[in-house]
């Protein structure tokens, strides 16, 4: 392929991006959401030409996020949210700084219509179709609600309302009775609604919290899981070991009980991981679900009669999402086998076992993620990336080995000048094998190079594009900034998904130790002592929670890294965690007897942060942070900011208004990067 050496940051930002393929239950008809420099779009295509049509016609940046994408079984009807949520103040983010700021909407399409386009319906976070009928429920709050599509008026009438929020949303197959799992802060409850009762009905309320009501196809089970005790503090699930124990129960309807069928061994449960991996019943007595107590996450299946749970994948690998066709037949799967640095697609047999690996059929190279089967079994869909390819909704007919590209050429224009990207591993300070992805200009150097830390800490770069807009942003930058003479090593340290149970969980770290940074500080010297690396040109840069390794860096070894870019990130871990978004314990009221404890907590923090080395801290850094940021609070770099200037430490900062974490629009992605190349161009390049 001829290669496009002279390509403007706007190009490499400027690729598509599919997510969020959905297909119909009896009609064989996908849809999916592209978004392109901001601008977001519905897109359809159906059996059995499968040739993609744009169904909405939005042209503007205007960080409006789709989400909650559904489509009607019958594939006629479409349903999503538009816009963002509330921040903890309750406001709607204004990402154009309007003069009326934009609600979270709820909009439909009839696609059978004449001039089908989408309509605005009614302000909510969550919705969902009520099958066999022409109802739409939705909820705001604790408040659940219904329109009916076939109404001239288009009014919403209220159903229910209950103490708490209504979280999740799930509809019997016959449209007779609803499940919904109302959170009340520290617990939640799984209650059913049946249109024509007075009451809600409740699903064995216990002193746990019940989540992913998932009905069998009959109407006649509930599978749930079951996590144990109350909510647990962020800091605790984040940073040690805390994992969210559940067990999963079966709700009968017949017999009115819910029985325990498995549970996760002590110590062992739900954490934070990339990755989509529902409860999907196969047929009326068997589901499948997934849980990771082997070391990685796996998929089993659960035959509800014989009370026995087989294992289907097994191995050091981790299944990233799955689907069942709806004959069930197959499970199609996408995972890390045998190549950590990106996900290939297979296939299991649930008749006999027998396993197809499916890659074969993508083009070298390729990352697959989200398989959705479509109705009649015959064709999986498929988001498809890789190191040149930005995500692209794929079809892929595995009986007759054909695979068909949504995607044009046109929108990949982008990436043809990207570099090739090497998977690599080293040891880590204290041994550990760490992983990165390493990404080298044209040349034999030696040349400045970068070192640079994804967010998270959970999420992991792959050799290419991800599945998340966020890291494919990033990775599109690494590549423009290789483009531009750098050397850059993306770097999974530990903590990371990808790499097992361990690795993601390495013991207390984050506010707890940091012992993480040891692999910043080993990728650091790693890079140094490369010969085509000039070693006193070593930056480095990273985003939300690699705005905090940044930051841990420059304040710990200004001797390495020369200069750094740190977009969103925490600076003091006690402050932050204090901030109200994170509802956390653990840094602010203390009982008088757990006084010392919490002291000693709270100073372990501060010693796991950037703030506690400031005064090593030397190298010049530029802070970038959106001021309606509900993650890391504005006030981290702000602090940050003014300190360092006190100090006489170079430092810049971009405040972005309006904006939030991640950026909706794709105008500050632009802005901000263009920002940190000119910065890290002046201090790594020209200097
Ligand atoms: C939960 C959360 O907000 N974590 C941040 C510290 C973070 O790192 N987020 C990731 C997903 C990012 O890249 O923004």
């Amino acid at each position: 392929m001829e290669r496009l050496n002279m390509q403007s940051l706007d190009e490499y930002l400027g690729f598509t991006f599919a997510q969020n393929m959905v297909s119909a239950r009896h009609k064989d008809r996908l849809v999916w959401i592209r978004t392109t420099k901001g601008i977001r779009n519905l897109f359809i295509a159906s059996a059995p030409g499968y040739d993609p049509a744009q169904v909405s016609a939005w042209r503007e940046d205007d960080g409006q996020m789709i989400s909650g994408l559904q489509i009607s079984d019958e594939g006629r009807y479409l349903l999503f949210i538009r816009g963002e949520g509330k921040n903890v103040l309750g406001e709607y983010p204004n990402p154009l700084s309007l003069n009326t700021p934009p609600k979270q909407m709820l909009w439909f399409i009839d696609l059978d219509s004449r001039d089908s386009h989408p309509v605005e319906l009614a302000e909510t976070h969550l919705a969902c179709f009520r099958p066999d009928s022409t109802e739409i429920y939705f909820c705001k709050k604790g408040q659940l609600f219904k329109i009916d599509t076939a109404s001239s008026s288009l009014e919403p009438e209220e159903v229910l309302s209950t103490r708490g929020n209504i979280t999740e949303l799930s509809w019997t197959e016959q449209g007779d009775r609803l499940a919904m799992t109302i959170s009340r802060h520290r617990h939640s409850f799984i209650g059913i609604h049946t249109p024509g009762l007075d009451r809600i009905q409740w699903l064995n309320p216990s002193f746990d919290r019940d989540i992913q009501p998932t009905w069998s196809a009959d109407g006649q089970h509930i599978a749930y899981l079951k996590c144990h005790g109350v909510k647990p503090d962020i800091t605790d699930f984040w940073f040690n070991r805390f994992f969210d124990r559940f067990e999963l129960w079966i709700f009968n309807t017949n017999s009115m009980k819910a029985r325990q069928y498995w549970q996760c061994p002590e110590g062992d449960g739900i954490s934070l991981q990339e990755g989509d991996r529902p409860i999907i019943w196969v047929n009326e007595s068997q589901l499948l679900f997934s849980h990771e107590v082997s070391g990685w996450n796996h998929v089993y299946r659960l035959d509800i009669n014989r009370r026995h749970v087989e294992t289907l994948t097994e191995g050091e690998f981790l299944i990233h999402s799955y689907d069942v066709d709806r004959h069930g037949g197959w499970l199609y799967f996408t995972h890390n086998e045998g190549k950590h640095h990106g996900y290939r697609l297979s296939r299991l047999n649930l008749s006999n076992g027998s396993e197809e690996d499916l890659q074969s059929l993508l083009p070298e190279g390729s990352i697959a993620f989200q398989p959705v089967s479509v109705a009649s079994g015959n064709a999986v869909g498929l988001i498809m990336g890789g190191d040149q390819q930005p995500l692209i909704p794929v079809l892929i007919r595995p009986d007759d080995q054909q695979v068909y590209c949504f995607g044009q050429p046109a929108y990949e224009v982008g990436c043809r000048g990207f570099n090739k990207v090497e998977g690599i591993s080293f040891h880590s300070k204290d041994g550990l094998e760490v992983h990165g992805q390493l990404m080298k200009p044209e040349g034999k150097g030696p040349f400045p190079a970068l070192l640079t830390l994804h967010g998270g800490p959970w999420c992991q770069t792959v050799a290419g594009f991800s599945n998340w807009h966020g890291l494919s942003y990033v990775y599109a930058f690494n590549q423009y900034l290789v483009s531009q003479g750098f050397l850059v090593l993306s770097l999974n340290y530990r903590g990371s998904s990808g790499y097992g149970k361990e690795f993601r969980h390495p013991g207390p770290y984050g506010w707890n130790g940091a012992t993480e940074y040891q692999d910043v500080q080993a990728a650091g010297e790693w890079l140094a002592s490369r010969l085509d690396v000039n070693a006193e040109k070593l930056g480095i840069w990273g985003k939300s929670y690699g705005g905090y390794l940044t930051a841990m860096a420059l304040a710990r070894n200004s001797d390495l890294f020369k200069a750094g870019v740190d977009i969103e990130g925490c600076h003091h871990f006690p402050r932050e965690f204090r901030q109200r978004h994170w509802d956390s314990e653990k840094f602010s009221c203390m009982a008088a007897e757990e006084m010392e404890a919490a002291q000693k907590r709270a100073q372990k923090a501060l010693e796991s942060s950037p703030w506690h080395y400031l005064d090593t801290w030397q190298s010049p850094v530029l802070l970038i942070h959106p001021d309606d940021d509900r993650n890391v609070h504005f006030e981290e770099s702000q602090r940050l900011y003014n300190e360092l200037r006190k100090r006489n430490i170079t430092v810049e900062g971009m405040a972005i208004p309006d904006e939030v974490h991640s950026f909706l629009c794709h105008a500050p992605w632009v802005a901000g990067y263009r920002r940190a190349e000119q910065f890290l161009k002046k201090h790594l390049k020209h200097s």
